[in-house]
């Protein structure tokens, strides 16, 4: 999909590096330098308040990113504030930003620096932009630390410290109340662990012109709604698509209800259910089609749902796995599906793992898979040939083909609750029932779960329940205001 409804778009420092040198080439040299720092200046100024006394201070590294920071210091300095600099690497520091500085009546600071920012009312961070390799380099880091005191902390493009193409943070990084990034958002600035040290993200329009896909996009308000599966006057309850959910155990009934709870609300026009639980769920949801028989006898579904709570029934999976249809694999499914049936299989499939999983699948570690989604969830989608969804803090979503992965805005930490992530299967499988395609189905089926989350919870603890019974609360907001 294009960028006809205004889809968060991330690109990558390459894609970037091009833009900007085709731009360069087309304005007066220091242009883009001065539009970046005129929108930087102006979010400072923004966040401060009162420019006028405000006590400023500027972390310069030995690049652009330095530069910015000088130049934008310099417009604060001649709005009345008091503006010093630390210069990472004297003698290295962007030449005209800092004459401009010093001829706006900034100073540069020689001792002390730790303690002047501590007490700023204002950092701002222009270490390192996306020249950055590594993490942020030994000297800087007190500094970093020492700017966690400070009032606020606005980062220049990105918190130094964060890797502009992940997301990743290795050792320290700098952790900032706004960053203003320029020309188009980073993916580093979408995915953790770096989105949650960029705080609020402004974006300063320079007029960089990119490419059409991105490497990471942002479904909004308006995308999901255009892509919500809605019944026409023809529809019937097969029309809108049966979805089929083989979860839960014995051991785990619940999981299966949690499913369907999700299922019977993202748009299918029934919800079959096969398994040991089908007593539990009848009982929470006499709407259920339950089957006693296996997958491969239950009857037709657009979309099966399998794994939540399922425990270790293998037949089960390799029935789902030979139906002909979009197939969605959670929890205990994941671990019981071959990746060579997955592969083969000529309908798609979409595969849900939380970080763990995903890391038993890798043959990696959990803290691995949390450090580096982009990666792992574009390395799952390639072994599996198979739309994957990572769960977590930030959940993504990676089509089977490559392409940009989708990264999901709406998520509340108040999700981590026990079972939600079998709502949100039942949710993304009804989707595929419906007609969405994986990767739709996955990040819209996201996008509303998170949100459920978050009007469920308003502030206090939800069970997965509450956030099942609040996918329609968010399911009509993305309607109406959409
Ligand atoms: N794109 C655009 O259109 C526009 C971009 N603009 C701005 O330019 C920025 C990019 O500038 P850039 O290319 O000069 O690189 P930048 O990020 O300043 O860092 C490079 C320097 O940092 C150093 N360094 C490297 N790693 C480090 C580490 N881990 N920790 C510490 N230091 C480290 C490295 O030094 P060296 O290795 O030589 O010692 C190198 O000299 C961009 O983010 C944006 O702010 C806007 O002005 C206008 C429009
Ligand atoms: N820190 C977090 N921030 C936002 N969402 C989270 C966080 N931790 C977990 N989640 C979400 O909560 C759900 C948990 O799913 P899962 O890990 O499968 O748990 P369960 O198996 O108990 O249902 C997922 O949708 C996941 O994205
Ligand atoms: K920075």
């Amino acid at each position: 999909m294009g960028n006809t409804h205004g889809m968060r778009n991330a690109y990558g420092v390459e894609t970037v590096r091009a833009a900007e040198r085709e731009l360069m080439a087309r304005l007066p040299q220091g242009a883009l330098m001065q539009r970046a720092a005129a929108g930087l200046a102006a979010a400072c100024a923004d966040l401060l308040g009162r420019v006028y006394g405000a006590r400023v201070v500027l972390l310069v590294g030995s690049g652009d990113n330095g530069g910015d920071a000088l130049y934008a210091g310099a417009r604060l300095a001649r709005r009345g504030a008091g503006v010093s600099a630390v210069l990472l690497a004297p003698g290295r520091a962007h030449p005209g930003g800092l004459a401009a500085l010093l001829a706006a009546g900034g100073v540069v600071l020689q001792e002390d620096a730790e303690d002047t920012v501590r007490r700023a009312d204002l950092v701002v961070d222009g270490i390192v932009g996306i020249g950055g390799r590594g993490g942020l380099r030994d000297g800087a880091v007190p500094l970093a630390e020492a700017a966690r005191e400070a009032r606020a902390v606005v980062a220049v493009d990105l918190p130094s410290g964060v890797d502009a193409d992940t997301g990743e943070v290795r050792g320290a990084a700098v952790r900032a109340d706004l960053t203003v990034t320029f020309g188009t958002h980073k993916p580093g600035l979408l995915v953790d662990p770096g989105r949650e040290y960029a705080g609020s993200v402004r974006l300063v329009d320079i007029g960089l012109a990119l490419p059409g896909e991105p490497e990471v996009e942002a479904l909004q308000h308006a995308d999901v709604a255009a892509l919500l599966p809605v019944p026409g006057a023809e529809s019937d309850k097969y029309r809108r698509g049966v979805v089929g959910v083989a979860a839960g155990s014995d051991r785990y009934p619940g999981a299966a209800v949690l499913a369907v709870a999700g299922a019977l609300r993202g748009g299918a026009g029934a919800v079959r259910y096969v398994g040991p639980a089908g007593g539990a769920v009848l009982a929470r949801f006499p709407e259920t089609l339950v089957s006693d028989r296996g997958p491969a006898k239950a009857g037709r579904v657009q979309a099966w749902v399998v794994g939540p709570g399922a425990g270790d029934d293998a037949q089960v999976v390799e029935e789902v796995l030979a139906a002909e249809v979009p197939v969605l694999i959670d929890a205990d499914g994941l671990r019981l599906a071959p990746r060579d049936v997955v592969r083969e299989r000529s309908a798609p499939t979409l595969l849900t793992p939380h970080a763990g999983e995903a890391a038993r699948l890798l043959g990696t570690g959990r803290e691995e898979v949390e450090a580096a989604r982009l990666s792992a969830v574009r390395e799952l989608a390639g072994l599996y040939g198979a739309t994957v969804l990572l769960k977590g803090s930030t959940t993504l979503v990676a089509g089977a083909g490559g392409g940009a992965v989708r990264v999901n805005a709406t998520g509340t930490p108040w999700l981590a609750t026990a079972g939600s992530g079998d709502v949100l299967s039942g949710l993304a499988g009804s989707l595929m029932a419906a007609g969405l395609e994986a990767l739709d189905a996955g990040s819209v089926g996201a996008y509303l779960h998170g949100l459920a989350g978050r009007f469920a919870a308003d502030g206090a603890p939800v069970g997965a329940h509450d956030v099942a019974e609040a996918i329609r609360y968010a399911w009509r907001d993305v309607v109406r205001t959409g």
